[in-house]
This record gives C-alpha cells, structure tokens and sequence, in this order.
C-alpha cells in the first residue's frame, strides 16, 4: 500500500476519523530528525561486507562466491518458508508419509535442498553432492533431513568444502514457526572431487572451520556469519532484498537467564543434568536467579535466542528416545557451535570436550550438545564432570 497524500496534506482535513489520526502518527515517526539520519546512513549490505572482506584477506576470494550463493539461495528459501501455508495443500495425500507434518515438512526440504543446490551450481564455481540418505540407525522411522556438500572448483591449491542443511527445523514450518539454514566450511587438503572424498573432507572437528554460519527465517530473515574471528549479522531488508548489517560484532552475553532444552525427556536425562536445570530454574544456581525456560524447537531460533540474549541451549542425551540427544553433529550442532564460540561462548559434547573438538565418524551422526554464555556452559561443566566422575 503507497500512501496516495503527503501526511501534511491528510492532516489538514478537519475529519476526525480515527484511521487518520493513526496516520498522522504513523508518519510523524518518518519526521523525526533521529528517523531522518537512519534512513540516509548507507547500509552496509553482505555484499560489500564481503568484497572488503576479500580486499583485506585474498585468500577468501573462493570462499566469497559460496557465501554469495548460500545467500542468494536463503533468500529464495526466505519467501518459500513465508509462502509455505499459501502453497502448500492443506489436505495430506495418504502417500509413504503416514503423518501429515513429515509431508509437508519432506516437501519445504526437498525445495530448499534444490534451491541451494542450484545457487550452489550455477555459480560455476562449486561442485556439489547430495550424500545417499542412509537412515541413522539411532533414529529410525524419524525424518532424516536432506544435507549439501558443496566444493569450490577455483584451481588453487587450496578449495574450500561446505557442509549444508538447507531446512533446519522444516517440520515448524506448517504452524509458522521458525526455520533455518545452516552451514559449515572447511578448507580440503586433499584435491579430489569424488564423492567419498568430498565427504570425508567435511568428516573434521568443527575447530578447523573456515567460516559457519546460519540464516533464520522468522519474523525477520537473519544471516548470521562466523567468518575471521568475529560474528556479523544481517537482516534480509524486504524491500531491497538485501542482506544488511545490523548486529555487528556480535557478542554474546557472558551470563544469561534462559535455558533451553526439551524437557520432555527430563525423565531420562542423566541425574547430574536433571539437577542442574532444577538447579537453575529455582533460583539456587550461581546467579541466584531463577532461569526462564524457552523452547522453540527449532534449533535455529533457540540458539540465535541464546547468541542475542544470553544463556543455554542444551540438546543432552537421554536414556529413552535420545541416546546420543537428537541433533545431528555435523551439520546442525557443530556449525552454530563454531558461530557461538566465534561470538565468546562456549559449546560442549561431554563433560571435559568442547563441541569443536569432537570427529563426526558420519554424515548423519547425532551427539548430545550443550552451548550459549560462557559463564553458563561453565556452570553446567561442574554437573557434567559429577556425573562423568560416578
Ligand atoms: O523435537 P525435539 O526432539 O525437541 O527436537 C527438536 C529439534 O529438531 C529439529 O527440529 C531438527 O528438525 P529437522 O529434522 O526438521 O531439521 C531442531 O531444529 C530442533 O532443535
């Protein structure tokens, strides 16, 4: 909708309808010196963020044209998960997927797949695969999201090896809840493009990441980048279609007072974790202060919480349905750690190891994590080695 008077002109009719009334204070904020300067400072878009990026460190260049098509693509995916309700038929066929969310959720994941492939290939630049879906056998019968890999084919040396997954989350997507991609990229010594080469490449702990990142798709669409040593995030604006910087150098709080977990499977949680959340929620931790609980279930949006505000995301293993928790290491788990220790937090697999340091044996392995505020994670620390120690 365009305004079709100047609000000078709407406030000059002595109607007192209450629509103009809500106008002239609509406009009014467009008129505030403060609004004037925000709207004329040049955005700093991912784009150029990027190009000076690569102007102070040339060896990026290859790692530029992915970031470029991973973002190209999340745009894409942006307005398909916005369309999703307007797209997708509401009656379910009574097809392979017994339970309507698996359809729909099946169907927004294989369009995003495609979408990031296709970004991916047609730059020219990257050669990408699609790992054979080979159920895990910790979770069968479960929804096995579809994973990228994709290789940049600049004739360097060196070539750098991304590990993607196109939709976290996709099973959210029905009732409007959050989404996300997410992506990890590692540097391949070995310079071979078979397949089972390009999957051991990305088979590394997360520590020897060259960049991680995610894109969230909420009420706004965030790209968060670990790239160098520090944390950028940008807002896709919607009406310049452009990512722009808006929480640069992002850092994490050191202590928050949010925790978050699925506590359904509370009942097995290992005891030492299960006193540590009653711990905390009651008030009786370190801080003293009772923690909030927030679960989207949607990975994405619980630690982009978590990365803004503080506090913990725990995924812990439990003795019923989650014996290795229920995020997959490598391209869900370890990426946001990579971001989040990137931002001055920390992430966990056990006890005594950090998340970063932990090998992925396969594609599709899951391991229990726990990440967010430093102070937080080493808190948690002290209940995991208890419980380590009997
Ligand atoms: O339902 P649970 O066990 O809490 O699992 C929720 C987790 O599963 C995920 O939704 C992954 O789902 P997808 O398989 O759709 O990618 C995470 O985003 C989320 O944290």
């Amino acid at each position: 909708w365009v305004p079709q008077q100047q609000p000078q002109q709407r406030r000059s009719h002595t109607s007192t309808l209450a629509a103009d009334t809500v106008d002239a204070r609509y406009y009014s904020l467009f008129e505030t010196p403060l609004q004037t300067q925000i709207q004329t400072l040049p955005p700093v878009t991912l784009n150029r963020f990027l190009q000076a990026k690569v102007q102070e460190q040339p060896e990026l260049r290859d790692l530029e044209s992915l970031y470029l098509a991973v973002q190209m693509a999340c745009k894409t995916i942006s307005t398909l998960v916005h369309r999703a309700g307007l797209v997708t038929p509401t009656s379910t066929p009574k097809d392979s997927y017994s339970d309507g969310r698996y359809y729909s959720m099946k169907r927004l994941d294989l369009l995003s797949t495609l979408v990031l492939k296709n970004a991916l290939k047609y730059t020219g630049k990257c050669q990408v695969v699609e790992p054979a879906v080979r159920l895990d056998s910790e979770s069968p019968a479960t929804h096995q999201p579809g994973v990228l890999i994709a290789k940049s084919l600049q004739q360097e040396k060196r070539s750098f090896v991304a590990v993607l997954d196109p939709l976290d989350g996709s099973g959210n997507a029905d009732a409007s809840i959050c989404t996300g991609t997410v992506f990890g990229v590692f540097e391949q010594s070995e310079q071979s493009d078979e397949e089972e080469a390009l999957i051991q490449a990305v088979l590394q702990p997360a520590r020897r990441m060259r960049a991680a990142g995610y894109c969230l798709y909420s009420s706004a669409t965030v790209m968060v980048v670990a790239i160098g040593d520090s944390v950028q995030g940008f807002t896709l604006d919607p009406q310049t279609k452009e990512f722009v910087l808006t929480h640069p150098d992002l850092t994490i709080p050191s202590r928050g007072n949010v925790y978050s977990c699925n506590e359904g499977n509370s009942e097995g949680w290992d005891p030492a974790f299960r006193q540590y959340i009653q711990t905390i929620k009651t008030g009786r931790g370190q801080t003293g202060q009772r923690y909030a609980h927030r679960y989207v279930g949607s990975m994405v949006g619980d630690i982009h919480r978590t990365l803004l505000y503080g506090g913990i995301f725990c995924y812990p293993r439990d003795n019923q349905d989650h014996p290795n928790g229920n995020l997959q290491l490598l391209y869900k788990s370890a990426p946001m750690a990579y971001v989040v220790e990137k931002a001055g937090g920390r992430a966990l697999g056990d006890a005594d190891q950090s998340l970063l340091d932990i090998t992925p044996e396969r594609v599709h392995q899951k391991y229990p994590c726990f990440m967010g505020s430093a102070d937080d994670v080493a808190e948690l620390q002290e209940y995991l080695r208890l419980e380590s120690s009997q």
